[in-house]
């Protein structure tokens, strides 16, 4: 046993680096190694914090725990290399840890933002001109405006060189559609300019959607134009800029076209805030009163993850029955009403693949299209590692090494699996396990 005074001592003198008097008091009592002081802070934190070297190769020769954190949740090597005792930092990284720390097998997160296929923020969506009507009018007549037509959700295109672009339809060629009481305008937003415009300068965008066959009226427009069909891929082959501005008029269009009536009662609904809002057109509906997110365009948020195995060199990949041959992907599921993304990232992986999830991270998110999805991308580490697939969803789930990840991704003729597109998510969260940095 030992007194409160003892330990007073004995992390006063590991605070000043008095080498002689921490190895008597350690003499006495064996059961000070690990004790805690103020804001738990132990001995070994202390000389880790005041570079006193001689100090923690003492305390670590008796056995002391590298592992245990102060109340800010520092081990002593967080301590030592914060205050940029690096030689400190440095011995205690070469200590074995008696009890693995598993998120130490989780990628650093630091570095930039990913520029995300359908993430770029093209245009400025200026939401505080959705409710002025006056303004909007009239860049629904300026012939600079630019019009998106989408044909049951497939965007109009052109292709050539190798390139499909969206085809900027200018008011006369929307004439018809506009007239047309049903259908839905969507105001997207202004291009960003370098310099501050006037707001009566601004180019705007909006994005229309038809359900009848415009085909007779886009032959005297432009003949080279089709409706892009097949979401997934057919909207992977768009430029980075146009995939931001699809993704955004994708989702709110597909809201319109699934959500034309009042979800609270069933009523007839009128379309406000310039395509951002239906307001239910019942007089006393519930939805009237105070703010309902029935009104407003859905996001539904899908957690995307990378499982690591505990051994730190594998990952979990699995396949669904529609992939393309030989396509492996990150496990991924719609996150439920009241769980918060760990819980979800947790319960997607055991239903799927039967393995306990520990230690989860974010790493970044992606806006999905299909129709309104947001991944949500997380790395993780599994706590077991018996793998059996969920044969409802998934067709197959394994383990692959590191070495097998690098191999597909860059497509090496050794490679056992296909990597998910570049455009997806799931190919960033597996890049940035393996620390792979080159320009794929
Ligand atoms: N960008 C990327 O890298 C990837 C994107 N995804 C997207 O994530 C989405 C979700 O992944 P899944 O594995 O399919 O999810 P999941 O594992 O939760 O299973 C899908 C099932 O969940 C149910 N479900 C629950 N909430 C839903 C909602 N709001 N909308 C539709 N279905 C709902 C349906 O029964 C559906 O069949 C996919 O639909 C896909 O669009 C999936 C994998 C990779
Ligand atoms: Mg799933
Ligand atoms: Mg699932
Ligand atoms: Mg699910
Ligand atoms: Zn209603």
């Amino acid at each position: 046993m030992f007194s409160d005074e003892l330990l007073a001592r004995f992390l006063d003198a590991s605070s000043r680096g008095d080498v002689e008097t921490v190895s008597v008091l350690m003499s006495r009592s064996t059961e000070l190694l690990n004790q805690r002081g103020e804001q738990g802070w132990t001995a070994l934190m202390l000389a880790a914090r005041n570079g006193h070297f001689d100090v923690a190769k003492v305390l670590l020769s008796h056995g002391c725990d590298t592992s245990g954190t102060n109340r800010s949740g520092q081990t002593a090597a967080d301590v030592a290399q914060f205050w940029g005792n690096l030689h400190i930092a440095r011995l205690l990284a070469s200590v074995p840890d008696p009890v693995p720390d598993l998120r130490r097998l989780l990628p650093d997160r630091a570095g930039e933002e990913p520029d995300t296929f359908f993430n770029r923020e093209f245009l400025d969506r200026m939401s505080v001109k959705r409710s002025d009507s006056e303004w909007l009018d009239s860049k629904q007549a300026s012939p600079d405006s630019v019009f998106l037509l989408f044909h049951k959700l497939n965007p109009l295109v052109s292709s050539g060189a190798g390139e499909t672009r969206l085809c900027k339809l200018r008011a006369p060629g929307v004439q018809e559609l506009l007239k047309n009481g049903d259908t839905v305008v969507v105001f997207l937003g202004v291009e960003r300019q370098e310099k501050q415009e006037k707001d009566d300068d601004l180019v705007a965008w909006f994005a229309l959607d038809t359900e009848d066959d415009p085909t007779e009226f886009l032959k005297t427009e432009d003949p080279g134009c089709f409706f892009l069909p097949g979401a997934m891929p057919g909207l992977l082959r768009l430029s980075d800029d146009d995939a931001g501005v699809v993704a955004q008029a994708r989702s709110v269009l597909a809201w319109h076209s699934r959500y034309r009536f009042c979800p609270t009662c069933g009523s007839a609904t009128k379309v406000e805030e310039a395509g951002y809002k239906r307001t239910c057109l019942r007089a006393g509906c519930r939805s009237l009163q105070g703010v309902h997110n029935t009104c407003y365009p859905r996001v539904d948020p899908v957690v995307i993850m990378l499982v690591l195995h505990p051994d730190g060199n594998q990952c979990l990949l699995g396949r669904k029955k529609t992939f393309p041959p030989g396509l492996f992907s990150c496990l991924a599921g719609f996150v439920e009403p009241g769980e918060a993304l760990e819980s979800a990232v947790r319960r997607e992986v055991l239903e799927e693949s039967g393995v306990q999830v520990g230690p989860v991270q974010y790493l970044s998110s992606q806006a999905w299209p299909m129709p309104s999805c947001l991944m949500i991308g997380c790395h993780c580490v599994a706590l077991t590692t018996d793998v059996t697939a969920d044969e409802n969803e998934i067709e197959e789930a394994r383990w692959f090494t590191r070495q097998q990840v690098i191999d597909a991704l860059v497509k090496d003729k050794r490679a056992v699996f296909k990597m998910p597109p570049r455009q997806a998510i799931a190919h960033l969260l597996l890049k940035h396990w393996t620390g792979f940095n080159a320009n794929l």
